[in-house]
């Protein structure tokens, strides 16, 4: 019996974010493994013209719900959605239902954050700060609660080379910069926020470097712990392989290169691809979840949820890995043929910018503009493009992350609980991994039917005879503008021709020789 898995039944459980990618693998696990939970409590706010309620409804009547559906078919009343919005005071959470999360909550898992890398430093520290900050409030007001588990990133501290898991001080005080948010104006607070997020690379690691902080100053008498993922990927095993949902990290890249538009990429080859499956973080949530609560550690532990030092895989590896599965099961309606080119140079990387990307992207515009059609191509190229040189930081760079203490949480877990909340990512096969995620890209998140596949090869099929015609017309135009123009290019093109000539007759003479 899982140690782990008993320890969760009979349990309240709040959930932040629970709408989100990791989110939604977590419920997923905790009904499927401990289907006698009692309550899980999510932090929903309407969106997309969805109330609470559709929302909820959607995701359990998901793929990724449907073995939860046979293990605990009762699913739909153990899922509590609260109206909640974490960017508001109290987050806009209603007094009775509050009154309900104070007094039941055992367990805390707090995902909710905004991972846009360029939204405001307003908006980013309501959420990964302030939102933070306001949950250990909570939290230090609810006599059931046994833990408190706060997901952050790996590249929280992005700005060190090598990263402890321990949480590492911030230039500025959080509560500094909270209390300024309050009377700044907005124009002001964007000015500065580049002065303010020194060396790291964007809003989001800075604001959740903060929110780490935060955690250690407001933890009081809690059971805290910190969960460090690296880049969440698509599902390695559970509950079923390569699930995926939503265009972050990888996946966006994976699909504007299956679809051709994106040819070439600033990269280190040899970089560290610190990809980490969507299912391990969940069951090491889990189990520090469990851990947290029974072994109360002494002060708040950091785990990091990274492969890099484990079984490092590099983006040259990984590229590979997804063209070749493209090449077996491609993308439907490409545009060109995928192809990968990385380059951590920058002049060449402008150049296969300008000639890969712009270049086609232009000539298909014009193409769309002569048929009647509204030209589309250059922006899509543009958004890709800007999205590619969002993410240039983390695939040019290698960080070394310690995991002293998820090694220490491994060999703490019976056989069983190894088994059933594996994060062991040293059993990982890359190459087995990459496709099923590529293929879960395909069927999950673009649901491209496989049916579908002898037709998208017989596409790419054309497209490879298109290219070589437009090469070939390409170079004979210019090649005959050159003879044209040029006594040089005429000698060399006489001294061609005459060289096949000879060529083919001194092969005749010796063919005819040897009858
Ligand atoms: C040679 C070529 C390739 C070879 C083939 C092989 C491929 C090999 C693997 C692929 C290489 C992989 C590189 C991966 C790099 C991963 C680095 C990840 C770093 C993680 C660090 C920290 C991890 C975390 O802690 S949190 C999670 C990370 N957060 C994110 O990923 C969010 C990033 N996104 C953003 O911040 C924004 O979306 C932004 C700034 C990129 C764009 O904002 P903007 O306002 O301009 O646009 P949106 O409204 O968001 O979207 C507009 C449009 O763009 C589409 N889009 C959005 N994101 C992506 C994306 N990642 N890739 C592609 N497209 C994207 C979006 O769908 C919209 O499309 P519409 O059609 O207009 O709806
Ligand atoms: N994905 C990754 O590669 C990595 C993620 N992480 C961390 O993991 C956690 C989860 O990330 P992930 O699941 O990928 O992110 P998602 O963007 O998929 O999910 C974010 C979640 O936060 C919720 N949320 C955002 N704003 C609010 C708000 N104002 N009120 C209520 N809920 C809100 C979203 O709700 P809604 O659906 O309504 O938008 C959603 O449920 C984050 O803390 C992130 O920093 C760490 C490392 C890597």
């Amino acid at each position: 019996m899982s140690m782990i898995a008993a320890f969760y039944g009979g349990k309240s459980i709040l959930i932040t974010g629970a709408t989100g990618f990791l989110g939604k693998v977590l419920m997923e696990k905790l009904f499927r493994t401990s289907p006698d939970l009692k309550v899980i409590y999510i932090l929903v706010r309407p969106k997309a013209g969805q109330t609470l309620q559709q929302r909820v409804f959607q995701i359990l009547n998901s793929k990724l719900f449907e073995k939860v559906k046979e293990v605990c078919p009762n699913v739909h009343e153990k899922i509590r959605a609260i109206y909640a919005d974490l960017s508001q005071n109290d987050f806009a959470i209603s007094k009775e239902d509050m009154q309900e999360l104070l007094s039941c909550t055992n367990i805390i898992f707090h995902c909710a954050a905004t991972v846009r890398f360029d939204d405001t430093l307003r908006h980013a520290v309501q959420l990964n700060v302030t939102a933070t900050r306001q949950l250990l409030l909570m939290a230090s007001q609810m006599p059931k609660l046994e833990a408190f588990i706060h997901i952050s990133t790996a590249y929280s501290n992005c700005n060190l080379k090598h990263i402890d898991e321990v949480i590492y001080p911030c230039p500025v005080e959080p509560k500094k910069i909270i209390d300024s948010l309050e009377w700044l104006d907005d124009a002001i607070i964007e000015e500065i926020a580049p002065k303010l997020i020194r060396d790291w690379p964007n809003i989001y690691t800075y604001t959740k470097a903060l929110g780490e902080m935060v955690v250690q100053q407001e933890s009081r008498n809690l059971n805290i712990a910190i969960i460090r993922p690296s880049i969440v990927g698509a599902t390695w095993q559970e509950p079923f392989p390569g699930w995926v949902d939503n265009i972050n990290g990888p996946n966006g890249l994976i699909i504007a290169a299956g679809k051709g538009f994106l040819r070439a990429l600033k990269a280190t080859p040899k970089a560290v691809a610190d990809l980490i499956p969507v299912d391990t973080v969940v069951n090491l949530m889990l189990a520090v979840g469990w851990y947290t609560a029974v072994h109360r550690p002494k002060s708040t532990l950091v785990y990091h949820s990274t492969s890099g030092n484990l079984n490092p895989c590099n983006w040259h590896k990984m590229g590979v890995q997804v063209l070749a599965t493209f090449e077996k099961i491609p993308l439907e309606r490409a545009f060109r043929r995928p192809y990968a080119n990385f380059t951590s140079n920058n002049f060449t990387s402008q150049y296969w910018n300008a000639v890969s990307h712009r270049a086609p992207a232009i000539i298909y515009d014009c193409y769309l503009r002569l048929t009647g059609r509204k030209p589309r191509m250059t922006k899509v190229m543009n958004q890709i493009l800007r999205t590619a040189s969002m993410l240039e930081y983390f695939i040019n760079r290698s960080w070394e992350w310690s995991t002293y203490n998820t090694e220490m949480l491994m060999s703490e877990l019976s056989p069983e609980d190894q088994r059933v909340f594996n994060f062991d990512v040293r059993q990982l096969n890359w190459l087995e991994y990459i496709e099923n995620y590529v293929l879960g890209v395909k069927k999950y998140l673009l649901k491209e039917d496989m049916a579908g596949i002898p037709e998208a090869k017989q596409h790419l099929k054309r497209l490879r005879n298109i290219h070589y015609l437009f090469n070939t017309a390409l170079f004979l135009i210019v090649w005959r503008l050159l003879i044209a123009r040029s006594q040089m290019a005429r000698n060399v093109w006489f001294f061609i021709v005459s060289f096949c000539y000879k060529f083919l007759s001194y092969f005749r003479a010796s063919s005819t020789l040897k009858v």
